[in-house]
């Protein structure tokens, strides 16, 4: 089994490849589903936050206010530093066991959509595919603004509080560019899901050319032990 680590920006678009990936059957573990169920109220992480941030980043209901939180945290380097040592750990064991999940119903290779996947220390080396969900910059903070109702300096801090994407692109070893239309970017992640595919037929044949010399090595054995003796 291998492991895909997909990522991006903010608002550039993985959301939108990993629903193609979905509907071709991919198994796909997302970072930012996780991120909210491991802060649930009554879990370690979610007490954590209000011990940290307090009361006022709660809503009526105890739940986390996330447009609050995120104010905070995206203003305020500190504070983001703080929240992700809360939340990174408890993120990570859960896509842990979701891969192993997946490792047991048979997948033979699984995607991970982590945003901060170029931005947290070591997470590459897990990844035999790194792919970059890229976009502009102009396209990038448009599509982040209108989606989010935020202000250009509001969009802006968000994105900033991330690695530019144009290094990460240098780091990825495929891009998908989303800064067409959706049509051009399903094409890309065909191609893509093609390329998945391929390797993995590289991997069955590797494997099959392996077990056929261990076999004619074992022939080889006998017939020497046959002739000698
Ligand atoms: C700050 C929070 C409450 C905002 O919640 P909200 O529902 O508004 O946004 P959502 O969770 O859907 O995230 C949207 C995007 O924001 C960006 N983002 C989220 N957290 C961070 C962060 N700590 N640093 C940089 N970018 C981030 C990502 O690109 C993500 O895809 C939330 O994102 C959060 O709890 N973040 C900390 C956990 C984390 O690092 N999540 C990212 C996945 S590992
Ligand atoms: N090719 C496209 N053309 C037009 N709009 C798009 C396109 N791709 C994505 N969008 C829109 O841009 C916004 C961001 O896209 P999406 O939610 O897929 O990004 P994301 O990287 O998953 O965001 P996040 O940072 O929240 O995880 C959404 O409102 C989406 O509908």
């Amino acid at each position: 089994m291998f492991l895909v680590g997909l990522s991006g920006g903010i608002a550039s678009g993985k959301s939108t490849v990993v629903a193609v990936l979905r509907e071709l059957g991919c198994a796909v573990i997302d970072a930012d589903v996780i991120a909210r169920e491991v802060v649930q109220p009554h879990l370690k992480a979610y007490q954590q936050i209000v011990r940290c941030f307090g009361p006022e980043i709660l809503q009526e209901s105890g739940e986390i206010n996330r447009e609050a939180l995120g104010n905070i945290i995206f203003s305020h380097p500190e504070k983001r530093r703080l929240l992700n040592a809360i939340t990174h750990p408890e993120i990570q064991k859960e896509m842990l066991k979701q891969v192993l999940k997946y490792f047991v119903l048979g997948y033979r290779y699984v995607i991970l959509d982590i945003p901060l996947l170029f931005e947290t220390k070591g997470l590459t080396k897990f990844m035999k595919h790194t792919v970059l969900v890229y976009c502009d910059p102009q396209t990038q903070l448009a599509r982040l603004r209108k989606r989010n109702g935020l202000s250009q300096a509001e969009a802006e801090a968000r994105i900033a509080s991330q690695l530019p994407l144009d290094e990460k692109r240098r780091l990825a070893t495929h891009v998908i560019d989303n800064s067409g239309d959706r049509e051009s970017t399903r094409q890309q992640v065909l191609r893509l899901h093609a390329r998945l595919e391929d390797s993995l037929d590289f991997l069955w044949a590797r494997l099959a050319v392996g077990t056929a010399v261990a076999a004619l090595g074992g022939l080889l054995y006998l017939l020497l032990q046959h002739f000698i003796s």
